[in-house]
């Protein structure tokens, strides 16, 4: 077996969705990124790239390449999956947390796992997603941006 942990960060700046999991939220602020900024994919492709010890996003999607301006972050994470499956490997379990102050993302839950799922080539029941404010403390607390954290559990095929 292999784990795998990622974290990423987004920043906000004025907009009005933001886009979390491939779901679409209306907000008051979008986010600053070369692709949607979908923090939680970002997360979940780098978890998946360190339990395989293949670096990170950056290295595989560098924001300096026009291919990925305003790319679809679920592209992203199926083509990391891609080589997750090319190398023989499979996701056990997914689990993460959505780390921001707004928007509640509560509603929106389900259909981010279903999405996450569908990406995986996984059930439902293995995969999970969370979220927590921070008490209105730090940079997530005075809605400057947003964070997520993902960790991956592999098996051989
Ligand atoms: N952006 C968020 C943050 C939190 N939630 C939900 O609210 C619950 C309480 O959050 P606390 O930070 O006060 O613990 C949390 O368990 C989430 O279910 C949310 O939907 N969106
Ligand atoms: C996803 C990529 C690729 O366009 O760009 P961003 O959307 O800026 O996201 P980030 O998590 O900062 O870094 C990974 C990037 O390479």
């Amino acid at each position: 077996m292999r784990i795998g942990h990622g974290y990423d960060v987004h920043r906000f700046q004025a907009g009005d969705f933001i886009t979390l999991g491939g779901v679409r939220i209306e907000h008051t602020q979008a986010f600053v990124a070369h692709s949607d900024g979908d923090v939680l994919l970002h997360a979940v492709c780098d978890a998946l790239l360190g339990a395989l010890a293949l670096g990170d996003i950056g290295r595989h999607f560098p924001d300096t390449d026009p291919r990925f301006n305003g790319a679809d972050s679920r592209g992203l994470l199926r083509v990391v999956m891609n080589m997750v499956d090319g190398k023989g490997w499979h996701v056990i379990n997914l689990d993460c947390t959505i780390l921001a102050q707004a928007p509640k993302v509560s509603s929106h839950i389900d259909l981010m796992r279903t999405y996450l799922a569908q990406d995986l080539q996984v059930g439902l029941e293995q995969v999970n997603v969370k979220a927590t404010t921070t008490e209105q403390l730090g940079y997530i607390g005075r809605e400057e941006g947003i964070a997520a954290h993902a960790v991956v559990l592999l098996g051989r095929r």
